[in-house]
């Protein structure tokens, strides 16, 4: 069996003297979707955002504890923030596409900053490939050269599902990509996380329980900054350890 992708260890965070992430600990094995439900500002936002220290950049928040990816501790003092955040890729909430940019050009601007292609040619096939992964490419594939504001909102997540896509991210974030979106598009992206997870492991934020059971197959229940509890999806919905998690499922807190 391979290896977690990620392993999270006796991880806190605050942000200047609030602690909200409380010494959690916990595994992400490969090839899987891996659910961090709980009600709001339980900190999964925050704990998502340790995991690529993209949390760098809130000059108020400090990180304590280890995250193992594929072995390597992102936190260590060699580490480059930057090239953690390459190889492990996010998606928001609220559609970020650059509005004014094609949407080939949504796509073409992270491989060209990163001169990950050799030409026009490779380019065109990367895009093609994200666009055709984020289930985007046959509706825009005679229009990829309209600005991004042109398209839906659930088509906006899928080009910014796509965008993250072209990096060739080992391991991917998602902060509630479907908070936004009505039921057609969330079934859309739900599908394209379930397609993506064979080739690149998806760790997704939800405070929407019923939407972890549909597409997870394992499932942290963090509640107040602490992991209550952390398991296969099946058996967390079916059989809670924590009397907790049985509330949160009752919908009683
Ligand atoms: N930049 C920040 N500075 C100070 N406190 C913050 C900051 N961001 C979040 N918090 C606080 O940290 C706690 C955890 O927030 P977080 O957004 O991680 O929770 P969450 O579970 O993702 O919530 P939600 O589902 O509402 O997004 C909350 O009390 C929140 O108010």
């Amino acid at each position: 069996m391979a290896g977690p992708v990620l392993r999270v260890e006796n991880l806190n965070i605050w942000y200047s003297e609030k602690h909200v992430v409380k010494n959690v600990s916990f595994e992400v094995p490969d090839r899987s979707v891996f659910a961090l439900m709980g009600p709001s500002g339980s900190g999964k936002s925050t704990l998502l955002r340790a995991l690529n220290r993209i949390i760098d950049l809130y000059e108020e928040a400090r990180v304590e504890g280890h995250v193992y990816f594929d072995g390597i501790d992102i936190y260590a003092p060699d580490v480059d923030p930057t090239w953690v955040r390459r190889r492990i890729g996010m998606v928001f909430q609220h559609p970020n596409p650059f509005p004014h940019l094609s949407i080939y050009d949504n796509v073409a601007i992270g491989p060209r900053l990163n001169r990950m292609v050799k030409n026009k040619k490779e380019l065109d096939e990367l895009v093609r490939w994200a666009l055709e992964k984020a289930f985007l490419w046959d509706e825009v594939k005679d229009r990829l050269h309209v600005p991004a504001a042109k398209l839906s909102g659930g088509q906006k997540q899928r080009l910014s599902i796509a965008r993250a896509l072209a990096l060739k991210p080992r391991l991917l974030l998602m902060d509630e990509p479907t908070a936004n979106l009505d039921p057609v598009a969330t079934e859309k992206i739900e599908e394209l996380v379930i397609s993506l997870k064979k080739e690149i492991p998806i760790i997704i934020v939800t405070h929407n329980p019923q939407q972890a059971a549909r597409i997870s197959d394992y499932t942290a229940f963090l509640y107040m900054g602490e992991l209550v509890e952390v398991g296969p999806t099946s058996r967390v919905f079916t059989e809670p350890r924590s009397k907790l998690t049985e509330r949160y499922l009752l919908r009683q807190i």
